[in-house]
């Protein structure tokens, strides 16, 4: 969820007759009972309160651990007299409670260790602008004291952090543990939120499940078994041309290791049959190895073009599906043939690497293909095809592949930590598994291969990336397990497919 879904999801129960307070109330309680599973023998809870609904969770957790007899206090970082509504309230009945409020010029003085729990309630889902002033104070004193062994526990959010982008605003709390409310925001999930937030639990505070309902997701968290179940067991009279026919044209001198990667992906993907089509001299080198692949030479010289295209349709006749780009031989000429390929094949297609390159020059040609696309980019990629910048590709990744993917027609794998999927229309999903040691060469190319095996087997193109998606991120976990990130390869990551069909029975 974004905040302003949590506020809509909020309003519709408050509006539902659930009264805003019972909402506190059951935040705040849950908020407790984490912090007394963080704390250590004898330890402190100090609850870190801001002047917003966010400060009003902190004020009810003090007081139920105050009902509870637990050692606790609070510091107004936000000064009580400007408290308005159910935060108020909170804050009069924390007092009543019997707990000890100072005010924030005291956070200088405070002291934490060991054992003690100190709760974040300083900004959350209202956050509307980097922290500054007391706010940044406390965010600094917070990081003080966790580097001194004190428990940092965030109340729906490290404060700072943006819950749309999981980018920090400005000062951000580094949270042992968060405890969120109702639902996942988006920036618990993306990075470098997911690592600001540390150990995220997901509490029911008693949203009415039609005020959910009436604010569809924009944005989808998939999981293991939603990825497994978009991958279909293979009927038990299967033969290879039911499991598809997939063509291949990657590869170029230097780069004929892109092809055999692609190739892995392609074969350990489930495709029955996988045809590379290149340059003659990568032929040898790509299909090392790889006796499972069958090969066609494309004659000539130099990038691929207009001379390419006989060859290439004649390649993909009776093919189900075609991978176009890891490592291709690319010149000004190449965007054209690509082009004119694709309209003429009519085939499901994976766009990857080079080929993304190339188009670049003409992404407008991507809306009028006559069969799906699925566009696989890492950020530089997506950059040049959406004529921006890296760093806006990574400011919003859920916004930028889902407005390509809409304006393009094209479903879009967003490669990076924490891939994001998108389709034309519906709400983008987000993969969340993969590890940083897939940031190494041909973990792409593995991941190209892939989907094209799970396009020619005829699923869907949102389906196929998404599951491909997932099971080459899980992969890569596994590689990761037992080589570790450092000694994980592109190799070992196909090889690892297997593992992941085994472990999902496919
Ligand atoms: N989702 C739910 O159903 C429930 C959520 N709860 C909690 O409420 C907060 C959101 O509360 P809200 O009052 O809208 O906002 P915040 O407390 O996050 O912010 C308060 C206030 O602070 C101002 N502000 C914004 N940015 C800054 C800044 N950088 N520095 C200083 N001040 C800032 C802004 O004006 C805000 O109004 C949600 O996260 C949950 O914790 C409910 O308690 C239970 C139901
Ligand atoms: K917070």
């Amino acid at each position: 969820m974004t905040a302003a879904e949590m506020r809509a999801i909020d309003g519709a129960a408050i509006a539902g007759g659930v009264p805003g307070m019972a909402l506190m109330e059951r935040a705040g309680a849950a908020v407790a009972r984490a912090a007394l599973v963080l704390r250590g023998p004898g330890g402190r809870v100090v609850a870190l309160c801001g002047g917003g609904n966010n400060g009003g969770d902190g004020y009810v957790a003090a007081r139920v651990l105050a009902e509870a007899g637990v050692p606790v206090s609070a510091v107004a970082i936000a000064a009580p007299d400007a408290l308005r509504g159910d935060a108020r309230a909170a804050h009069e009945a924390a007092v009543r409670g019997g707990v000890g409020v100072a005010p924030g010029a005291e956070l200088a003085a405070l002291r934490a260790g060991p054992g003690d729990v100190l709760l974040d309630a300083l900004l959350g889902t209202g956050l509307a602008r980097a922290a500054g002033g007391a706010f940044a104070a406390a965010i600094a004193r917070l990081a003080e004291l966790r580097a001194g062994g004190a428990k940092v526990l965030a109340v729906d959010l490290p404060s700072g952090l943006s819950a749309d982008t999981g980018r920090p605003l400005g000062p951000c709390v580094q949270a042992d543990a968060t405890v969120t409310f109702g639902f996942l925001k988006r920036g618990l999930v993306l990075h470098p939120g997911a690592e600001l937030a540390g150990a995220v639990e997901v509490v029911d505070i008693g949203l009415p499940r039609a005020a959910a309902e009436a604010v569809p997701p924009t944005a989808e968290l998939l999981t293991e078994e939603e990825a497994r179940a978009l991958v279909p067991p293979r009927p038990p009279e299967a033969h290879k041309g039911d499991a598809g026919r997939l063509l291949v044209v990657a590869g170029s001198p230097g780069k004929s290791g892109a092809a055999h990667l692609a190739l892995a992906g392609a074969l350990r993907g489930g495709a029955g049959l996988v045809t590379l089509a290149a340059r003659a001299e990568v032929l040898p080198f790509a299909l090392a190895g790889r006796p499972e692949a069958m090969s066609l030479a494309l004659p000539g010289e130099g990038p691929l073009g207009p001379g390419d295209l006989e060859a290439l349709l004649a390649a993909a006749h009776g093919m189900d599906a075609v991978v176009i780009g890891p490592g291709i031989p690319r010149g000004p000429e190449t965007a054209a043939a690509l082009h004119a390929f694709l309209a003429r094949a009519r085939l499901p297609a994976v766009l990857d690497a080079d080929a993304l390159n190339a188009l670049a020059e003409r992404p407008d040609l991507l809306a009028a293909l006559p069969a799906p696309v699925v566009l696989t980019p890492h950020p530089g990629e997506m950059a040049r095809l959406a004529g921006t910048t890296i760093a806006e590709v990574q400011r919003d990744r859920l916004a930028v592949a889902a407005a390509r993917a809409r304006a393009w027609g094209c479903a879009v794998v967003l490669k990076g930590a924490r891939t994001v999927v998108a389709a034309p229309s519906g709400a983008p999903a987000i993969v969340p598994a993969g590890n940083p040691g897939l940031a190494t060469g041909g973990t792409g190319d593995v991941l190209a291969g892939l989907t094209g095996a799970l396009l020619a087997g005829h699923l869907p193109p949102f389906d196929a990336a998404r599951a491909a998606a997932f099971a080459h991120a899980l992969a890569g976990d596994l590689c990761a397990a037992r080589l570790g990130q450092r000694g994980l390869l592109a190799s070992d990551v196909a090889g690892a497919l297997g593992e992941v069909w085994a472990r999902w029975g496919r």
